[in-house]
């Protein structure tokens, strides 16, 4: 039988195959917006960094913007004498109020220092100085750059950076408007980095996010590793970093990628600094929840997998336990022909309906076959009585065939038929064994007279007579037969010669001399004897010497036993 599939495999492949597929559709949609979605969180958490560190920085570049302004209109400094003590107490003040300060100073209009934060500087020139020649004009906020006078007087930064600051200016004047001098401030750069790292400190260490400073040159100002990485000539910052607002991922001048966001330093004070701030974040770390997340996608899935697959498979042996079950009773109602105990109908309905089904036509199949067998031992009987009807009718039949009606001997053609055949066997083993068959004619004498004197019916009773003598006097291999009329035969198988014959013919003369016929009284019989010769073909031979010799003795006086040699024709 062509190899099938089970039903149960099929249901489970096909089941689970399904669960899995489904699983994996929505599992892998899932995953993709969830992804996305952390990716999105990672990156707004980088821009907030980038925005708030930059929003923060104007507006405290912008307060001290103002407060050196507010400082230029005082009114000690419009009117009275910029070299007052009052005027250095104010400065001290401001310092003391606000550490970013490293310098607070008043220069006249010439450039010499005039009163500053601790007398530092004081009767020096800062002519030369950017914040001087620019505060002269405007209000001022300059660059960063390392301390030129005052790193000498100023205690060093930690860790052996350079003093450096960001400076602000305004000119100071009087009611008339006629410039008087400028007052400047050194800010510490320290101040302005500690802003930018106050941002990123609100943040979880371990995301890695970090701030930079760029100047409108595209120099790195913050933090001072890069800084001086980029100083000694190393690539640094991604060659498209500043070309606009960037968000994404950036690959810099460490061959690290880096998820990256960058924001401008939004103009709110006088001077355009075209600083930026950009966010940074290891992208192996902006992923990091990303993969832990896949990693735990992935994990449950392949629970939910394993339990779709567990359940797949035990919805498969629900469904097809009942028809496995069904198939193996099928199989003993086969094997043993009798009503099985059916398990309990089944939960599912068609399957109750295909067992109630099957319990019903096992009923009506058993009790058919019951019926059927009941008839075939009726049909067995009646064959075998029929059979045994139709031997005997044809065993009658033979007996009719070949028999004689009136003495039950062999009839003439069974007499032929058996001489044929004797002639047949003397023809293939004659020669061997020396042995031939012989034939006797016996016909009864002057029985003529019995029918004419007794009448036909005392003739056959003689005639019946004449048979049973016949039977009992030859040996039980000897066939006697009914030859015709009064005459009957007697074939004699395997005679070793002649004499056997005579003796076997003499035999029956004797006995028939000696019997009593009733109301006939006596009788006798002639016989004539011949032997078949193993050269002939046709038994009619051995048959006409029969006949030859059997009417020499009726010549020879009757009551006689003649043979004829097969010599003798
Ligand atoms: N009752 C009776 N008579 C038969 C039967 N068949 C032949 N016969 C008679 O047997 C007689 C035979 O006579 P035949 O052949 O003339 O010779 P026979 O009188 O016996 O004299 P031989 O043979 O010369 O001694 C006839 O009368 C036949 O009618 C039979 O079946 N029943």
């Amino acid at each position: 039988m062509k190899r099938r599939w089970s039903l149960r495999g099929q249901l489970s492949l096909v089941l689970g195959g399904l669960s899995l597929a489904i699983l994996a559709l929505v599992g892998g949609y899932l995953g993709r917006v969830a992804t996305q979605e952390l990716y999105a969180a990672q990156q707004t958490a980088v821009r907030g960094v980038a925005q708030s560190a930059a929003e923060l920085l104007a507006t405290q570049l912008r307060d001290r913007e103002r407060e050196i302004e507010l400082l230029s209109v005082a009114p000690h400094l419009v009117s009275g004498p910029l070299d007052a003590l009052q005027v250095r107490e104010a400065l001290d003040r401001r310092a003391a109020l606000h550490d970013e300060y490293a310098w607070l100073g008043v220069a006249d209009a010439d450039g010499t220092v005039l009163q500053s934060t601790a007398g530092m500087l004081v009767g020096r020139s800062v002519a030369q100085r950017e914040w001087f020649i620019a505060g002269r004009e405007r209000i001022y906020v300059g660059d960063v750059h390392e301390a030129k006078l005052l790193a000498k007087l100023l205690p060093a930064a930690p860790q052996g950076e350079p003093t450096r600051f960001i400076d602000f200016a305004a000119p100071v004047r009087d009611a008339q408007g006629r410039l008087r001098g400028v007052v400047g401030a050194h800010a510490h750069w320290r101040w302005v980095t500690g802003l930018v790292e106050g941002s990123v400190r609100r943040l979880d260490p371990a995301s890695g996010i970090e701030a930079l400073i760029i100047d409108r040159e595209g120099r790195v100002l913050y933090p001072e590793s890069l800084k001086a990485a980029q100083a000694q000539g190393q690539p640094v910052l991604p060659p498209d970093l500043g070309r606009g607002r960037f968000e994404g991922g950036m690959r810099f001048g460490d061959g690290q990628e880096y998820l990256t966001s960058e924001a401008p330093l939004l103009a709110r004070t006088n001077a355009e600094l075209g600083w930026r701030i950009v966010a940074r974040q290891p992208m192996a770390l902006a992923q990091r929840p990303v993969r832990a997340l896949q990693r735990e996608l992935v994990l449950l899935g392949l629970a939910v997998a394993g339990v779709l697959t567990l359940a797949a498979l035990l919805l498969a042996r629900r469904v097809s336990r009942p028809v496995e079950e069904l198939a193996r009773i099928a199989q003993q109602v086969e094997a043993e022909h009798r009503m099985p105990t059916f398990p309990p109908l089944p939960a599912t309905r068609e399957l109750a309906h295909l067992s109630q089904a099957m319990q019903s036509m096992t009923q009506s199949l058993l009790t058919t076959e019951r019926a059927l067998q009941q008839v075939n031992t009726g049909l067995e009987a009646q064959v075998q009585e029929r059979t045994a009807e139709l031997r005997a009718a044809n065993a009658a039949l033979e007996h009719l065939a070949t028999r004689d009606p009136l003495t039950g001997l062999h009839n003439r053609r069974s007499l032929d038929t058996r001489l044929q055949e004797a002639q047949a066997l003397d023809r293939r083993y004659g020669r061997q064994n020396g042995r031939v068959h012989g034939l006797l004619l016996i016909d009864a004498d002057h029985f003529k007279q019995v029918n004419d004197v007794h009448g036909h019916p005392t003739g056959d009773a003689v005639l019946r007579q004449l048979a049973q003598l016949l039977q009992t006097h030859i040996r039980v291999s000897d066939l006697p037969a009914r030859f015709g009329g009064e005459e009957f035969a007697v074939l004699l198988p395997e005679l070793p010669g002649p004499l056997d014959a005579m003796r076997a013919a003499e035999k029956i003369r004797q006995a028939v001399q000696a019997a009593t016929f009733p109301q006939v009284g006596a009788l006798t019989v002639s016989i004539g004897v011949s032997l078949a010769s193993p050269d002939e073909a046709d038994p009619r031979a051995l048959v006409d010497r029969a006949d030859a010799a059997l009417y020499e003795a009726k010549r020879a006086g009757r009551n006689a036993v003649v043979y004829r040699a097969p010599t003798e024709g």
